[in-house]
């Protein structure tokens, strides 16, 4: 459908087809409720189209005009009414029921691809969009998937049911109409679209409130602290005020189209009581025939605003479909790649590897080094040196610019995804806890486990007294808000989390940075025997977590300045490693 903005709409080619998938899907799992729908539906559309008739056969005979027994019409009549309530029921409950379906089979299929999405398709998307397009787009697309293709069959087949039985009633009644019908129908066709931009741009606004209601919630604390609440409230507003504008915008564009439905129909009510009167004068209409052409004429308004009100609702379905598409078809991190040959332990090589966040400046700049089998390097640089982003890279969590990362030979990037994660454990600076219990956290809600080998785990990380303390040991429950686990406590349960695993290769970003000198003491112990055997990279600002290690890299501004073992580093006094030996630790 063409559209004077250039914008694609809801009839046009390209989004025709990118529907394709949703309804066959649609239709796929709701086979017996659209069956029952597409039955109810056109006896409805009859109901409709029966009743202005049996009004006007009661008036005739009431009136004289046809011997026919009025109380019979009145008896038909009333179950007309009764038939409409029954199948309105009926039709709210099944559309409903199929919107339900169809958007949890949706929203179903975008939360497992995002799940499956690589960290930098987080780092890409705007703060709010994803929940706007988990909960709203879908919701949207749920709602017209359900209603769309009947409904406008159905006002489709109500419009030229009018149309006919106004030809069938006298056939001025039908050509004064026809041409009505036709001219709300090429309006219809113009109208398609205009709205589309504006209510993008209400999406868009909607999901930057989503975003920014989000962090302000998230960092409430700090915000107070920083005194930073009048900075909030007037960010608030002026998002409220966009909101607003473009929310005008929107409804501005979209009701233009029912408006003018309306005008044009108030008209044609008109035209038909002066034709319908005009008829009557002349003897060529009964009273009931004008009455059931004035209910006809008003009638008939009802399926074009419907029709009307449905293709908008489409285009606005445009925008989520887009959206929800866009989404969808995210490639999802790399599957059914190679699988990792033998069971370790690995050598990890970096060559001439180079990493950029997005467009931002290179945070690695040609890193190499080979790691040998087994052996644990520990990683020391000034804060912001590209110490974490080294760690991500080799868990493949972000993938290098230029160069190549290898494990056991192997190209981490053509490797399966599950393979690696299998393989590589991944202990960040942070924790991420879910609401759940103790078990849950550790476990991350993999069923199977043996209650021994979890407390293990919990002591082996430090996490002995935590678990005593607990009342209901690891059924206890954990919010995934503020009232989980301290900062260092966390930091243990990480740590925990990896000894499950029976990984070849450990990667840890700061382990033990928020715990206690006395803990750290005995963690250190515990990570070491962790690492026994496995391949390792451990960063750290504190060299006595490094105490154990078998190699030593210094990052500089993401340059790799040194690397080898820390003897033969130490043995160079002008070596940068041996300077921050000296002076007590590495830089922070
Ligand atoms: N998600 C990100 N998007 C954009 N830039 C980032 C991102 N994460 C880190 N950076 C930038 O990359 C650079 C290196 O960060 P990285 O976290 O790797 O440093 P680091 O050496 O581990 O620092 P620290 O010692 O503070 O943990 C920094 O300048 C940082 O601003």
């Amino acid at each position: 459908m063409d559209n004077p903005d250039g914008h694609e709409t809801f009839g046009n080619n390209a989004d025709s087809h990118a529907w394709l998938p949703f309804f066959r899907n649609h239709f796929r799992i709701n086979r017996g409720r659209i069956a029952l729908l597409a039955l109810l539906l056109p006896l409805d559309v009859a109901r409709q189209l029966l009743t202005p008739e049996i009004l006007r056969r009661f008036i005739d005979a009431a009136t004289g005009h046809v011997p026919q027994s009025a109380g019979r019409l009145v008896a038909v009549y009333f179950a007309l009414v009764a038939a409409g309530l029954g199948t309105a029921t009926l039709l709210t409950n099944v559309s409903a029921k199929l919107a339900w379906t169809s958007t949890n089979a949706l929203r179903d299929r975008i939360v497992r691809n995002i799940l499956h999405q690589r960290a930098s398709f987080f780092h890409d998307a705007a703060p709010g969009e994803l929940v706007d397009r988990i909960d709203n787009d879908t919701t949207r697309l749920g709602s017209i998937m359900s209603n769309l293709l009947l409904d406008l069959a159905a006002q489709t087949l109500l419009a030229v049911g009018i149309v006919a039985a106004l030809f069938h009633l006298d056939w001025r009644f039908g050509a004064l109409f026809l041409p009505f019908a036709a001219t709300m129908l090429a309006l219809l066709r113009r109208q398609a679209g205009r709205a589309l931009p504006h209510i993008e741009a209400q999406r868009r606004t909607e999901a930057r409130i989503l975003g920014a209601v989000d962090e302000w919630t998230t960092g409430a604390e700090d915000l107070r602290t920083g005194g930073a609440v009048t900075h909030v409230r007037r960010a608030l507003w002026d998002l409220a005020r966009l909101e607003y504008r473009t929310g005008r915008a929107a409804a501005a564009a979209g009701v233009r189209w029912p408006a003018t439905v309306q005008a044009l129909s108030v008209v044609s009510i008109l035209l038909a009581l002066a034709l319908g009167i005009w008829l009557h004068h002349r003897g060529s209409a009964t009273v009931g025939t004008v009455f059931a052409a004035l209910s006809y004429a008003t009638l008939i308004r009802f399926p074009l605003t419907q029709i009307a009100s449905r293709i908008q609702e489409a285009q606005a379905a445009v925008v989520s479909l887009r959206r929800v598409r866009a989404l969808l078809e995210n490639p999802p991190d790399h599957r059914g790649g190679a699988e990792l040959a033998g069971t370790g332990p690995y050598d990890l090589v970096f060559e001439h590897v180079t990493f950029a966040y997005g467009d931002g400046p290179r945070v690695l700049d040609d890193v190499s080094f080979r790691l040998p089998p087994g052996k644990t390097l520990g990683v020391v640089g000034r804060t912001g040196s590209g110490k974490s982003t080294l760690i991500k890279l080799a868990f493949h969590h972000v993938a290098p610019t230029a160069g190549q990362i290898r494990i056991g030979g192997q190209d981490l990037h053509a490797l399966d995804r599950r393979a690696l994660r299998r393989a590589v454990a991944y202990v960040p600076q942070g924790i991420t806890l879910f609401t759940g219990t103790l078990r849950d956290n550790l476990t991350l809600f993999a069923p199977g486990h043996d209650d021994a080998v979890l407390v293990a785990a919990l002591r082996e990380a430090g996490l002995g007294p935590l678990l005593e303390s607990l009342p209901d040991g690891l059924d206890s429950h954990l919010d995934a808000g503020r009232n989980g686990l301290s900062v260092g406590e966390g930091q243990m349960l990480n740590l925990a989390r990896a000894f499950l695993t029976e990984p070849a290769v450990v990667l840890l970003d700061e382990p033990s940075a928020q715990i206690d000198p006395h803990t750290e003491q005995t963690l250190r112990e515990a990570l070491h025997r962790f690492a026994r055997g496995r391949t390792a990279i451990i960063v750290s600002h504190r060299l006595a977590a490094l105490h154990h290690v078998d190699r030593i890299l210094v990052l500089e501004n993401g340059r790799a300045v040194e690397y080898g073992e820390p003897a033969r580093l130490l043995a160079d006094a002008d070596s940068v490693f041996a300077g921050l030996v000296a002076q007590g630790q590495p830089p922070a």
